[in-house]
């Protein structure tokens, strides 16, 4: 996989360099390359933004300095992601999607956003996804396109140390909708606190019970929203004791 970014603050990124997306990057697993949308502007200013038509507060980055961008970076087999508040939601499965493209553009809005026409003109011959990554208010895209590399590249073949973790992880594979049971580890006894006697019993079907209920009462308590939409299939009779 290849992945491009394009942004005002090529420095922003550069968090992906370190950990474990970094480690991936040297692995071979993926290439990053990040990209400076002002490269692309022509103007004596490197003017990038203009205001918006219809008015309205703050301005709207160019369509013409963003076309001569992806006409440099991204082609016919490119995703183009564009982060913002008005994409569809960001989940496990959008993540597991994305992770099987062979190439990522992501374009990083500042100000008011990027004129639509960007994204019009650029679905007539790629994929294009507006994502957000939440209902809140971000100067750019730069943040959300942290997040989502890191979603993405923790996906990708040999990144994860154990890819059961991929699996078990809340809203992991192996537990669709469900939030991970809480963890624990030692001491065995923290500030007079021990952990559950559960989980040094050695019987693995009560551990597994055990964690199974923790997930559905966390899940319950926390995101009841996603209780609603498990099907019948995922939540068993054991399940409905809960
Ligand atoms: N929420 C937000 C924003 O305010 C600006 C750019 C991108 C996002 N987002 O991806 O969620």
């Amino acid at each position: 996989m290849r992945i491009d970014v394009i942004t005002l603050f090529p420095e922003y990124l550069d968090p992906l360099r370190a950990s474990l997306v970094g480690r991936a990057q040297q692995d071979g697993r993926f290439a990053l390359a990040v990209h400076d949308l002002r490269q692309f502007a022509t103007d004596r200013h490197r003017t990038v933004d203009d205001s918006p038509y219809g008015g309205g507060a703050g301005m709207v980055m160019r369509a013409d300095v963003w076309g001569r961008a992806l006409d440099a970076v991204a082609g016919p087999d490119t995703v183009l992601v564009v982060p913002t508040p008005a994409g569809e939601r960001l989940d496990q499965t959008l993540a597991a999607e994305l992770a099987g493209a062979q190439h990522l553009v992501f374009a990083c809005g500042r100000y008011e956003g990027i004129d639509q026409r960007v994204a019009d003109v650029a679905a007539e011959t790629m994929a294009v996804r507006e994502i957000s990554i939440g209902d809140y208010v971000l100067a750019g895209g730069e943040v959300a396109v942290l997040v989502m590399v890191e979603a993405v590249a923790r996906l990708l073949p040999g990144v994860l140390g154990n890819p059961e973790s991929a699996v078990t992880d809340s809203f992991g594979a192996g537990s669709p909708g469900l939030l991970e049971h809480p963890q624990y580890t030692r001491p065995p006894v923290y500030r007079g606190r021990p952990i559950p006697a559960v989980l040094t019993s050695g019987d693995h079907a009560a551990v597994a019970r055990w964690q199974r209920d923790e997930s559905l009462r966390r899940t319950a308590r926390r995101r009841p929203d996603l209780l609603a939409v498990l099907d019948a299939d995922t939540l068993d009779e054991a399940d409905v004791a809960v």
